[in-house]
């Protein structure tokens, strides 16, 4: 995907629709479209088992939707662009314009499972149009069940995990009440990070050895051994835990 600011559907050969609200302010806006086009999953239930050809060639057995949502910059086409592409969009901030989508097929215990990925825009003026797809209103995302959601916020900025209530009532509201949800602390603050829980135990040993592996070998190193590597550390070791170098 690039980040160019041509109309340009990233799942594919999907056309830019006009039922899109129409871009205003002043911030740079990364058009998307409201149609999946011929990439989208054929109509009606998949059929488990069978081989299907989906648009650009990917074969399948299965497809199911997702839909990223949250605020604006928490990250979340410069998320689905690695997952897809294995890249980073570094650079200018370019805000999507109502949704978009990209496909990927995985192998999942020997079954081909295609994503469809829906990269909505997470300025307020277009919430409307990401309502509409949390229960598929359009009836383009067909399938065997109602999109997966995946909640973004950026860990470097703190308003965007206090939205996190707001979207849950939204979600409550508009999708189904059993959907599949969870939730992603996305960015870094280029330091070891760890979740942990006080409660279940969750990497509570782990981080006050870390700490502890990291002082003793500042304190004792002795010139000829190799340095602890506390990111690498924390990144084998941890459970949700990561190493995020800037
Ligand atoms: N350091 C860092 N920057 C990130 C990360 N993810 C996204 N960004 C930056 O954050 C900004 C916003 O990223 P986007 O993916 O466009 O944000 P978005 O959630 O899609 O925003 P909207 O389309 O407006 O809803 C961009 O400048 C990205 O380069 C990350 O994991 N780390
Ligand atoms: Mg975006």
């Amino acid at each position: 995907m690039s980040r160019k600011k041509t109309p340009k559907s990233k799942g594919g050969s999907a056309p830019a629709t006009s039922a899109l609200p129409a871009t205003h302010g002043s911030r740079p806006v990364r058009p998307g479209t409201a149609r999946p086009g011929p990439d989208a999953p054929p109509n009606g239930p998949p059929q488990p088992g069978r081989s299907s050809l989906g648009g650009g060639g990917d074969f399948y057995d299965v497809a199911f939707k997702v839909m990223l949502v949250g605020d604006s910059g928490v990250g979340k086409t410069c998320l689905l662009v690695r997952f897809k592409d294995g890249a980073f969009l570094a650079g200018t901030f370019i805000s999507t314009v109502g949704i978009d989508f990209r496909n990927k097929v995985l192998d999942v215990d020997g079954m081909k499972v295609k994503l469809q990925i829906w990269d909505t825009a997470g300025q307020e003026r277009f919430r409307s149009v990401t309502h509409a797809y949390y229960r598929d209103a359009h009836g383009v995302l067909t399938g065997p069940l109602p999109p997966a959601l995946l909640l973004l916020y950026d860990i470097t900025n703190k308003a965007s995990f206090d939205s996190i209530q707001a979207w849950l009532t939204e979600i409550q509201e508009y999708a189904q009440h059993d959907v599949v949800l969870m939730l992603l602390g996305n960015k870094e603050y280029g330091l070891p990070f760890m979740e942990t829980s006080a409660k279940t135990g969750l990497n509570v040993d782990l981080a006050f050895m870390a700490i502890a592996k990291e002082l003793k070998q500042r304190c004792m190193k002795a010139p000829s051994e190799p340095r602890f590597q506390l990111h690498d550390y924390v990144k084998r070791e941890g459970r949700g835990a990561s190493c995020c170098k800037p």
